[in-house]
């Protein structure tokens, strides 16, 4: 059993504690910024400005891939750029050379210098992270503090900074602590120099290079050590195999259920297929299908893929899969203002089905490129041109520049190099990051039946956690 259900009891608990991402909103407001999506839909000039402020920020998603060679997957980290200006006024340092902490405080914010980062905090911020025991339940890893009840022109009435602490103490006479590599690690200056998902980008060559191990059924199924090494590779690589699944559609539900929960949808929940047309899609024939992303229809798309192919009797078939994040990273070097407009433009996808029983309407809407704003790492790619509806949420200048940058990126996407074809077979699982790999398949003869399921990502990445993994 995963460690994942249970609240209590696990030893794998504390690696999770103590990641909360910034509040961007704080971020915001304080940078004076418009809302960024504040533009009405008719004027083209607006669409320029939607860019505005993430021009200024790094561009910044890319782990580089493992070199040749090696053989367990390590965790590249991006080297820290943390240079610091050199102060004008006066810092207060409250000990004398030996001490990395020096700060000053200003009208509206205290800046901090650690271990080479500067960083500024609100006063509202600095209130509304105390960790004392009144205002964070660490129990629960709640906050009890309510936040509208903190003044918004607070200001700490003093300010102390040891080896390890910063102290402030607010008017009403309540001392808050902060560790200084807290501080480090949770800052906005710390977080944006980071990135939240390391991956490493392929090609096909890249990944051969890589040799990625299958990860037995059984140790999967048996071994902490199986399941985080599977997801490691998944993590990683966006695509993950196991290998030597009895093939049913039962086995293949035991494996979904060792790292999530399934998603079920409007195709069931485990799902068999084959090309009867069962179902109103290009999916249920012996079609080849070019390379997508399923469900981009939904608002949030499915997580994760699986598929196991339980027989062919036939020819072709094939699987194709391709790293939408590296073909976006190429769009990014070549054109980076088509990088942007792909991850800014919102477009509707649909799927209409009046097949047998089969009535079904779903629209999803959001950009192809979906990226985190305070740090710009693409997270999500959306991408199927089959299911791409009527393209009614742009005007007509800014369409004609989005579809160069839908070209520019399909380029990129369809070059051969790119491409990784496997064959899949029976008892050899295939775990696919429907946020981040395309896949697709050749035309095929003969009896063909894939069964499978969508699993829900949240709950991959909360099992990778608790294995220890960043995710
Ligand atoms: C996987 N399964 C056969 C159940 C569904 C296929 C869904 C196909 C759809 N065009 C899409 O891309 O979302
Ligand atoms: O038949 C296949 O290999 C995949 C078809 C497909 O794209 C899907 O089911 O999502
Ligand atoms: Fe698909």
């Amino acid at each position: 059993m995963p460690p994942r259900r249970s609240r209590g009891g696990s030893e794998l608990q504390e690696s999770c504690g103590g990641q909360r991402d910034p509040d961007f909103r704080a971020f915001a407001s304080r940078a004076r910024l418009k809302p960024r999506f504040a533009f009405s839909p008719g004027s083209a000039s607006s669409w320029s400005q939607l860019g505005m402020w993430y021009r200024r920020l790094p561009r910044l998603f890319v782990v580089p891939h493992r070199p040749t060679g090696s053989t367990s997957p390590r965790v590249p980290w991006l080297p820290r750029d943390r240079a610091v200006p050199a102060a004008t006024t006066c810092w207060h340092h409250t000990a004398p050379e030996s001490l990395k902490c020096a700060w000053q405080l200003h009208g509206d914010h205290l800046e901090l210098r650690y271990a080479n980062t500067l960083m500024r905090f609100d006063f509202v911020w600095l209130r509304d992270h105390c960790r004392s025991a009144s205002c964070y339940n660490t129990k629960t890893n709640q906050r009890s503090l309510d936040t509208a009840s903190v003044d918004l022109g607070i200001k700490p009435k003093a300010v102390r900074v040891d080896e390890t602490t910063l102290f402030l103490t607010w008017p009403d006479g309540h001392v808050t602590r902060y560790g200084l590599e807290w501080l480090v690690k949770n800052s906005y200056e710390g977080q944006k120099q980071q990135v939240m998902h390391p991956r490493i980008l392929w090609n096909a060559e890249i990944y051969r290079q890589a040799q990625v191990p299958s990860v037995d059924c059984q140790s999967f199924l048996e071994t902490d050590e199986g399941l985080k090494e599977f997801l490691q590779n998944f993590l990683l690589y966006g695509i993950a195999f196991v290998e030597n699944v009895t093939p049913t559609k039962e086995d293949t539900e035991i494996l979904a259920e060792r790292i999530s929960l399934i998603r079920e949808t409007i195709y069931g929940r485990m799902w068999y297929f084959t090309s009867d047309f069962s179902r109103g899609d290009t999916a249920y024939t012996k079609l080849a299908l070019d390379r997508h992303t399923d469900t981009t229809y939904f608002q949030e798309p499915c997580g994760i893929q699986v598929f196991h192919c339980l027989k062919h009797e036939g020819t072709g078939g094939r699987t194709l899969l391709v790293d939408g994040f590296y073909a976006a990273e190429q769009v990014l070097r070549q054109a980076p203002d088509q990088f942007e407009l792909l991850s800014k433009v919102p477009l509707k996808h649909e799927y209409v089905e009046n097949v047998g029983d089969c009535h079904n309407h779903m629209i999803g809407v959001g950009p192809v490129l979906n990226v985190y704003p305070w740090n710009n790492e693409l997270y999500l790619i959306r991408y199927n041109n089959y299911d791409r509806a009527v393209i009614n949420t742009v005007p007509y200048d800014v369409v004609h520049r989005w579809y160069a940058a839908h070209r520019t990126l399909t380029a990129e996407l369809r070059r051969p190099e790119n491409e990784l074809w496997v064959k899949l077979k029976p008892g050899k699982a295939l775990f696919i990051d429907n946020w981040r790999v395309l896949h697709g398949r050749e035309a095929f003869t003969g009896y063909r039946q894939l069964c499978g399921c969508y699993l829900t990502r949240d709950d991959v990445l909360n099992t990778a956690r608790l294995l220890g993994l960043q995710a």
